[in-house]
């Protein structure tokens, strides 16, 4: 993505993989490891609305996305929460997609498109496998059983795909390489591993892990 054009719906449906994978970084809270994983070149950068030790409120992401460029995607992340809190933390934020993480239904998909927002549907890795676009969304994210755990499951079962699929759960800047060599996601997505402790993000990790994830394509 060319540095000033906004990374919205179209640009997302026109990425290419083959040249540039898509990366992105979760769980942000603080100024610092915003303008690191900018500076580092990370594709999209997630706010946790979702209960977690990582989980921000409104204000905080609002301060936060301000300081994002606009070829950054920022993504506000629930699981099981109101259609009512999601449209509201969202837009209160100004992010410019949603991640739903848990049990949402597809009126959440439907009705959230309406805000004109990326939307990326995050699922556990099981049978039957989830599907791209089942429910509408833009990039699916396929993750362990319990998101933001730092807990690897067994990519290789997934095999690859050219779909629009993100691969999530326990990458560090140490497995992401082999992680990517072993699926050929469109993109990944990392927090636990780019953390000193739970909810505490290390800005040499988080540039580790953008380096070592780009050497791949
Ligand atoms: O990070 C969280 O606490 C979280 C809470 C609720 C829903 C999603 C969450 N994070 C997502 O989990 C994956 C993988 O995280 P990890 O690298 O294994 O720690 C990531 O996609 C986050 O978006």
């Amino acid at each position: 993505m060319a540095i000033g054009h906004p990374l919205d719906r179209a640009a997302v449906n026109d990425w290419n993989p083959l040249t540039s994978l898509f990366v992105k970084v979760c769980g942000l809270r603080t100024e610092r490891d915003v303008d690191t994983a900018v500076e580092a070149g990370a594709d999209a950068i997630g706010f946790v609305f979702a209960e977690s030790p990582r989980q921000v409120d409104a204000d905080t992401a609002r301060r936060l996305v301000r300081r994002v460029p606009e070829h950054v995607l920022t993504v506000a992340v629930f699981r099981n929460q109101s259609l009512g809190e999601v449209r509201a933390l969202s837009s209160a934020a100004g992010v410019g997609a949603v991640q739903l993480h848990g049990s949402e239904g597809r009126d959440y998909y439907d009705i959230l498109r309406q805000d004109d927002v990326v939307l990326i549907r995050g699922a556990a890795f099981r049978e039957p496998i989830p599907q791209y676009g089942d429910m509408g969304e833009d990039m699916l994210l396929l993750d362990a059983p319990t998101p933001g755990a730092g807990v690897p499951w067994n990519w290789a079962q997934f095999g690859s795909s050219t779909d629009k699929w993100l691969l999530a759960g326990g990458l560090t800047p140490d497995n992401v390489g082999e992680a990517i060599a072993a699926t050929k996601p469109f993109g990944v997505d990392v927090s636990s591993g780019v953390e000193v402790s739970r909810g505490v993000k290390d800005p040499a990790l988080i540039t580790s892990f953008i380096k070592a994830a780009r050497a791949q394509v």
